[in-house]
């Protein structure tokens, strides 16, 4: 369990996190979703004892994690993947950090298993692609059988089957009741991964929801019709709870009534409808919308690619 009560970072004048307040729950993964620069990777380092608030608190299993006697065994993280000494092998970094932890050295075997990088344990960490450093530094993250797993953009930069490997990893982690905590700027990612989303911009809380929350008040859906008999369709649609936007000539956009209500409407009316379309945003766009007031730096042209 990771629990953050006020948690603020301010380097100079620029606050970097801003009062944050959430619970991360053991037995799934809960996805830290946020813009570029809103605080992610800040927050997880004042987690992990790297970085010092300003104020607040940060606790994991209860403790600020630095004040734990065993802290490689409550969590485990993987915060920058190229942090390793490169002329070391994958086998000998791991031995390096399991001796210093008094980690078994079967454990190392174990992780190296875990994470599927058996056939190249002996080469050096210098000549690994991107994939196989981020398979690495899960191992690391995992060699204490940690509680707690925090992944900072575990995916950036992987290749569909790399993506697909670290989602089953992370489920299996919390299926275990291991607390897995994942960030991404990703909206689509997550919603393949995650239970329950954290969602922050500019360094504050913009939600704690599940996922499913967040899918149903997305999913804030619209329904496009064309008819020839435009003035006849738009009195048979028009009525209290019911928008409708004139798109095109002939052309509506309607909230407020179901494609069903609309073509059975005009069916029973006699009107040709020629088009009948459901229009739902995209998680992306949903989760542009819940965070464009917080994003650092705005694309002028954001609204135009809509
Ligand atoms: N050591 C530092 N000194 C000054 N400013 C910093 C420092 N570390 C982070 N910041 C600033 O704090 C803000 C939050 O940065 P942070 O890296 O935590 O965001 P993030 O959500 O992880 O972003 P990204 O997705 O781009 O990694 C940014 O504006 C960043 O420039």
């Amino acid at each position: 369990m990771i629990e953050v009560h006020d948690l603020t970072k301010r380097y100079g004048d620029k606050t970097a996190v801003d009062g944050l307040a959430f619970t991360v729950k053991p037995g799934i993964v809960t996805g830290f979703l946020g813009p570029n620069g809103s605080g992610k990777s800040t927050t997880m380092r004042m987690i992990l004892g790297l970085d010092r608030p300003t104020s607040g608190t940060a606790t994991v299993n209860g403790r600020p994690y630095a004040e734990h006697p065993d802290p490689m065994f409550q969590a485990g993280a993987l915060l920058d993947a190229k942090a390793v000494h490169t002329g070391r092998t994958a086998y000998h970094h791991l031995l390096a950090l399991a001796a210093t932890t008094g980690i078994p050295k079967s454990r190392v075997d174990e992780v190296i298993d875990i994470v599927g990088l058996h056939e190249v344990a002996r080469k050096r960490v210098g000549g690994f692609s991107l994939g196989m450093g981020q398979r690495l530094g899960i191992a690391s993250a995992l060699l204490g059988d940690p509680e707690v797993v925090i992944l900072d953009e575990p995916t950036n930069g992987l290749d569909p089957e790399g993506v697909l490997w670290i989602r089953n990893l992370m489920r299996d982690l919390a299926a275990q009741g291991r607390t897995v905590f994942v960030s991404s700027h990703l909206m689509s990612e997550m919603a393949l991964t995650a239970e329950h989303l954290i969602v922050i911009g500019k360094g504050r809380l913009i939600a704690d929801v599940s996922v499913s929350g967040f899918i149903e008040s997305a999913s804030n859906e619209s329904v496009r019709v064309r008819s020839p008999h435009a003035n006849a369709l738009h009195d048979l649609i028009s009525g209290p709870g019911t928008t409708v936007l004139s798109i095109d000539r002939g052309l509506f956009e309607v909230t407020g009534l179901s494609a069903e209500e609309i073509g059975d409407r005009a069916a029973g009316a006699g009107i040709p409808v020629h088009e009948l379309t459901v229009i739902r945003p995209s998680l992306e766009e949903a989760f542009m919308e819940l965070t464009k007031d917080a994003v650092e730096y705005q694309s002028a042209t954001i609204g135009a690619t809509r």
